[in-house]
Order: C-alpha cells, then sequence, then structure tokens
C-alpha cells in the first residue's frame, strides 16, 4: 500500500520523537487570520462605534448591531479574549485602545476606510510576487500609484484616513521622544492628512508646522488640521517632492515615504532635504524599519513584501541602510530610535 494519496505530498513515515517541540509556532499563525478577521468583522458591524457611549449588556449590543443570537456570546467573549472589549457582570464595554483607535468618529481612528478592505485581496496576491517578482499591474512605479490615488477626491480621502490609522502610533511618540523644545518648526514631507504635525503641535505649543504634498492632499489636511484646532498653526505646500523646492523649516520629516521609491531616489530626496534646511536643522525619518540584522520585526519585513507588491522599486529598509543615505547626503550623526509597536526614527543633523 502506498501511504500517500495520489496528488497530495508525501508522508514523513519516519521519525523520532523529538521530545515536547510545541506546534504553537505554526498554529499561532493559523489563528492570526482568524484574529483579524474577527476584527474585521466587528469593525464591519460597528461593534466599537456601538460601545463609544458606554457599556452595553450583550443583549442590547446584539439588538443594536443586528447579530444573530446563536454566533453572538462566542463573537462578543472572542473579542474579550482578544483583548478588545472588556465584560463586567453582563455588561461589554470598549478595552481602553478600542477606546481610543477603533472608535470611527476619532479623528485619529486606527479603522482606514480601504486597508481593511485591500489588505486581504493584496495578500492573495503574494504567491503571484514571490514567483514573479513583479508589483500589482495598476502602477509601474511610486509616480502610477499616486496618480491613481489622487484620481478623485474620495480615494486620496481613503488613502489619507488609511495613513492616519498608520502612522498615529509614531506621530504620538515622535511628539513625545524628538527633542522639540529646540525647534520653532518642522515641515512634514509627504504629509497626507497630517495626522503626524497634527499630534506634535498638539503636544508643542511653540511649534508652526508645514504640510507639504501633491495637490491632491489639500483639502484633507486643511479639514483634518482645522477639526483639531490648528488651522493658525499649519500651512500646506503643494508640490512635487522630486521636483519643487521642499518648504524651509528647522525640522523636516518624511514618514513612509521612502519605502516608495528605489534606494536611488530615497538618497535624491535626502540630498534636497540637506539642501533645505539651515545649518543645526535636522531630518526625521520615520518608518517600519526593519532591524539591522533583518531576523526580529517580522512586520517591517511583511511591509517591505506588501510595499513590493504596491510599487515597483518600493520596500522597506534596515536602519543602517538608512544611515548610510543619510551620511551620503551629507548629514552627520544620525542614530535610530525605536517609537511604537514596529515603527522606529532616523534622526540625523546637518
Ligand atoms: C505613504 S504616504 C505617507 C503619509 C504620511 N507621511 C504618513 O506617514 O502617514 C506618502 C505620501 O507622499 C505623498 N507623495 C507621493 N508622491 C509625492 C510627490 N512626488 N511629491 C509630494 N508628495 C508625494 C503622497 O501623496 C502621500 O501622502
Amino acid at each position: 500500500m502506498p501511504d500517500t494519496v495520489p496528488g497530495s505530498p508525501p508522508t514523513r513515515t519516519t521519525w523520532s520523537p523529538p521530545g515536547m517541540i510545541s506546534p504553537r509556532p505554526v498554529t499561532d499563525l493559523i489563528w492570526a487570520h482568524w484574529r483579524t478577521r474577527v476584527l474585521l468583522s466587528a469593525i464591519d458591524l460597528g461593534v466599537f462605534a456601538a460601545l463609544s457611549a458606554g457599556p452595553l449588556t450583550a443583549d442590547a449590543l446584539r439588538a443594536r448591531l443586528g447579530v444573530h443570537p446563536r454566533p453572538a456570546a462566542d463573537f462578543f467573549d472572542a473579542l474579550v479574549a482578544l483583548g478588545l472589549l472588556e465584560r463586567h457582570a453582563d455588561h461589554y464595554a470598549n478595552a481602553p485602545a478600542s477606546a481610543e483607535y477603533l472608535d470611527p468618529a476619532l479623528p485619529h481612528t486606527c479603522i482606514g476606510p480601504s486597508l481593511s478592505a485591500q489588505c486581504p485581496g493584496m495578500a492573495d496576491e503574494l504567491t503571484r510576487l514571490l514567483r514573479t517578482g513583479e508589483a500589482l499591474r495598476r502602477a509601474r512605479d511610486g509616480r502610477d500609484f499616486y496618480a491613481a490615488v489622487c484620481a478623485d477626491d474620495r480615494s486620496v480621502r481613503a488613502f489619507q484616513r488609511d495613513m492616519t490609522a498608520l502612522s498615529i502610533g509614531s506621530a504620538r511618540a515622535i511628539a513625545e521622544k524628538f527633542p522639540w523644545a529646540g525647534y520653532r518648526t518642522l515641515a512634514d514631507i509627504g504629509c497626507a492628512e497630517g495626522a503626524l504635525p497634527a499630534q506634535i503641535l498638539l503636544a508643542h505649543p511653540h511649534l508652526s508646522a508645514t504640510g507639504f504634498d501633491l495637490p491632491a492632499a489639500r483639502t484633507g489636511f486643511e479639514q483634518y488640521t482645522a477639526r483639531l484646532g490648528l488651522a493658525d498653526r499649519v500651512t500646506f505646500t503643494a508640490g512635487d517632492f522630486f521636483h519643487d523646492d521642499l518648504p524651509a523649516a528647522d525640522v523636516l520629516v518624511f514618514g513612509h515615504v521612502l519605502h516608495n521609491w528605489p534606494p536611488e531616489d530615497r538618497l535624491r530626496l535626502l540630498r534636497r532635504a540637506h539642501r533645505a534646511l539651515p545649518e543645526g536643522g535636522a531630518v526625521l525619518i520615520y518608518e517600519t524599519l526593519i532591524d539591522d540584522e533583518r531576523r526580529d520585526n517580522a512586520i517591517g519585513l511583511l511591509l517591505s513584501l506588501v510595499m513590493q507588491l504596491e510599487v515597483p522599486g518600493g520596500s522597506d529598509y534596515t536602519g543602517a541602510e538608512c544611515h548610510r543615505w543619510l551620511t551620503a547626503a551629507g548629514f552627520t550623526d544620525p542614530r535610530t530610535e525605536h517609537l511604537d509597536g514596529p515603527e522606529s526614527m532616523v534622526v540625523a543633523v546637518k
């Protein structure tokens, strides 16, 4: 009798019991998909918005969301076990991080409109990328990608909200960790709707900021910063960072920008930043930096695959690589500092 079913992979028939090697590294990843799926369904159904005004009983929450009684208790308790809800007696409430980041009404919400819709679809393309090395057809390079994003106001706004969701943790950490007391102005190059300058200005009343981005970003930036009461401390400058002068400021910030472009363009942008800064000015780059040994920050490596799917030439990189580009561009004293979760910043001085 063959020990394999035709068409199935061969079965390993001899093995020595190895002591207990836990299957958890494997099974945790299998369940990771379901954790994400439960979160996305909770967002779709409006769980966190429904609880934003206060706790509800299971029945009231179920009725509010239109969830069928049969799966309701397992669904709500799964959200408790995942740390997204709390249960006290018979009431459910948002856990602190859900109240802060999963309420769609908040300006710093992590619920990005296209992120949740696109990611499963893009992830389905990964095997193709690995076989062909080719990015998705819709973009030939970063310019095409942003031309598509900027094609209509809806997609710009959706993209900008996704960027806020991606960057809000870093924005808050940078507000805390960078020595802002020594500077008066910053310019965020590729600012999207302005989550980063907004968080920094909210924390440091002596600062003012410029957001620099393609012309289509203006409306979102002005609406977002006005909503936070910052209209008189920010300006928006429209331009193309490869061709137009970068704004004058003490600190120039590039957040999730360099990873859109091939290394030679990253160096070009850093050289342009060096020319624009005054002596003593600083450049601050934040990204989901890959650790220098390329073995720890899995999300940095995953995002790098996402970037390669999205744009030819796009990829994430290590702090050490960034230091080399900064030195080549004329900056001194580059240093890397961890921010929040998988994100870090690199800072250097002119
Ligand atoms: C990946 S987003 C990063 C947004 C934000 N810095 C953050 O970290 O969330 C890149 C930004 O660069 C802008 N951008 C792309 N190409 C540009 C160009 N040639 N000139 C100016 N801005 C550009 C995009 O419109 C977008 O807002």
